[in-house]
């Protein structure tokens, strides 16, 4: 007697998607299958050589493909660990991963576009609804007697109890059409996803066999044949692997269907031997930005799968690449503290990120475009790793691109200092995050009228990491929405204090409350007012991030307003004193403005300006 079940509703969701709107690619269903299949081996293989019940197993790991063209059925096998009923029911009823529900918010409508998002999110074993109407998975778990089967024509699912050989699973599809009844379709199908998968998959294909000696012709004769390398491509010489062998293995574990930007192969034979090879992908990750982001590096212990949850394998920072890490002493047993703690790993770990930095770096002096490609993807993520103390700090610096005041597009610092003039002491940035905002501020004038660059800073880590780094090849950076500044970009012209003397022990007790002082400014030319910050204090930027990251009890920053006694409002002011009391709190006001800031009586401010249009009329 067969039970029935019904999908959880995300899965329902999902399955409606995949048989009605993502039609293109379907191919990477199989992708999909031979990769579950080939976890399942994984899984097994390692338990087989560190726990004692399950080393009785006497089983050679492979995977079979059988199609029937009668039947129209494709049959997909393997001898893995298996699947227990209640592992049938959460594994192939509901999605467990929270990723899921942003994988149906992220479709886009493009067809092509949200299918390659398909294995990304986890969903790879329902995509074989895209060519089946109809699936049944017979499954037997290891050192378990009971053996299941779970089928479903996409709308509920029924399990029951069946006889089965030997662990592990095998799946029947009952295909829509002939596509995928082929024996050539398929053969080319695992060539291209598949090929390097550390276990041989089997088929039966016809081959031709030449006359024997008084026949004519020849025949074909069906023979089991293994059709893929089954090669672990890491292992294998750099010089033998060609760039499409590199793809193809990188769209396999990473389930991502568009080539990789840059493929970085390491196999390290001193004192510590170890293999890696990496991909920095052409795609941002779904998760990338998520806290429960998945590892995109999968661990191995001399070719035995160890895990694909190893987030210790390289600094969060360089969470978009994916890869594989295969390490000769290691215990295969090795525990989550042995990752974290083990000298070799610690090893593997730094030598793997000074690696990938470096490969970076060589990719941004010799393709500027592919190197911006892939700053605009995972440039962000980068910039991470400069928080904090980290060693790494110094290559990431030469990594780094930002916006100018002075030119297009992204310029590094390096770039930035070949540009700067002898007496130029230090590195010059805005921090927000609105770069039209930035561009205009009046904090850039006396910068603009000297001919001085300043970097803009318009995504929210700049303003998070940048007060933590220092310098950059032994010159500082510095802010200039802070007070402290040098004397090279102070306004040539000496502001005359006295013109405004008046007015500015006027404006100081008005706005007492708003501000910590009302001071004369030697970097404008052109504005009457600009907010800026103490030395120390967090500027406006940095104060919208700590409140963003739940600092809700911040105390009240106050700015410093800088004005500009050679303005002509002030000079007027000082023969007008009537009107101090409002164009002062008119100027603040406008200097919150230019800097993105809320003003705080919006009401009052409207009042004030109309009352003086009135009078400018
Ligand atoms: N051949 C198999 N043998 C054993 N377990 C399997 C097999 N196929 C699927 N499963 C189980 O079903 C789960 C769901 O598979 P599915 O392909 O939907 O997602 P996934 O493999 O977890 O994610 P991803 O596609 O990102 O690798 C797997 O995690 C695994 O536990």
């Amino acid at each position: 007697m067969a039970d029935k079940f019904e999908f959880q509703t995300e899965v329902n969701d999902l399955l409606n998607l995949m048989i009605h709107s993502l039609y293109s690619n379907k191919e990477i269903f199989l992708r999909e299958l031979i990769s579950n299949a080939s976890d399942a081996l994984d899984k097994l293989n390692y338990l087989s050589l560190t726990d004692e019940a399950y080393k009785a197993i006497s089983y050679t790991p492979r995977i079979d493909l059988k199609f029937d063209k009668d039947k129209k059925t494709l049959t997909i096998s393997d001898n893995g660990i298996g699947m227990s009923k209640d592992e049938l029911i959460s594994n192939l009823g509901t999605i467990a991963r929270s990723g899921t529900k942003g994988f149906l918010n992220s479709l886009s409508g493009d067809a092509k576009k949200d299918s390659s998002l398909i294995g990304q999110f986890g969903v790879g074993f329902y995509s074989a609804f895209m060519v089946a109407n109809r699936i049944e998975v017979v499954s037997k778990k290891a050192l378990e007697n009971e053996a299941f089967k779970w089928s479903s024509d996409a709308k509920s699912y029924e399990i029951e109890s069946v006889t089965k050989d030997t662990q592990g699973t095998s799946i029947t599809l009952f295909l829509n059409d002939d596509e995928f009844c082929d024996e050539w379709r398929i053969e080319n199908i695992i060539k291209k996803y598949s090929n390097h998968i550390p276990y041989p998959i089997f088929m039966d294909k016809s081959e031709y066999v030449p006359p024997k000696e008084g026949e004519k012709e020849g025949t074909y004769e069906s023979k089991n044949t293994q059709i893929n390398k089954a090669s672990a491509l890491w292992r294998m010489s750099k010089s033998t692997i060609k760039a499409d062998e590199y793809n193809d293995f990188y769209k396999q574990i990473s389930h991502d269907s568009t080539d990789p930007l840059l493929h970085i192969h390491t196999k390290a034979e001193g004192k510590i031997e170890y293999s890696t090879l990496f991909y920095v992908p052409a795609t941002e990750p779904f998760d990338l930005f998520r806290v429960d982001y998945q590892s995109g590096v999968k661990l191995y212990v001399k070719r035995v799968f160890i895990t694909d949850d190893a987030k210790e394998l390289l600094p969060p920072f360089l969470r978009f690449v994916r890869g594989v890490t295969d390490v000769e002493d290691l215990p295969l047993n090795v525990s989550r503290e042995i990752l974290q703690e083990n000298a070799i790993m610690r090893s593997v770990k730094e030598q793997s990120v000074k690696k990938i930095l470096s490969e970076l770096g060589k990719l941004k002096e010799s393709d500027r475009e592919k190197y911006i490609k892939f700053y605009t993807l995972f440039g962000k993520v980068l910039k991470e790793g400069l928080y904090g103390f980290g060693n790494d700090k110094e290559q990431i610096l030469d990594l780094v691109l930002f916006k100018s005041s002075k030119r297009d597009g992204l310029i590094s610092l390096k770039e930035y200092k070949e540009a700067m003039s002898a007496d130029q002491k230090s590195i010059y940035y805005i921090s927000g995050n609105k770069e039209s905002m930035l561009r205009n501020s009046p904090l850039l004038e006396s910068f603009k009228a000297k001919g001085i660059e300043v970097l803009l800073m318009d995504e929210e880590i700049d303003t998070i990491v940048m007060p933590m780094v220092n310098e950059f090849d032994k010159t500082p950076f510095k802010s200039i929405s802070h007070s402290d500044i040098d004397d090279e970009i102070k306004s040539d012209e000496k502001a005359d204090e006295s013109k405004v003397a008046k007015t500015l022990v006027k404006m100081r007790e008005i706005l007492k409350d708003d501000v910590k002082d009302v001071r004369l400014s030697s970097r404008l030319s052109e504005s009457a007012a600009v907010l800026i910050y103490d030395k120390n204090d967090p500027d406006f930027a940095m104060q919208g991030i700590l409140k963003q990251m739940g600092q809700s009890d911040l105390p009240k920053i106050k700015p410093i307003l800088e004005i500009n006694a050679n303005h002509e409002i002030f000079a007027k002011l000082e023969q007008n004193e009537l009107m101090v009391n409002d164009i002062s709190r008119l100027l603040l006001d406008m200097a919150k403005i230019n800097e993105g800031m809320d003003i705080e009586n919006p009401g009052e401010f409207s009042k004030i300006l109309t009352k003086i249009m009135i009078k400018a009329i």
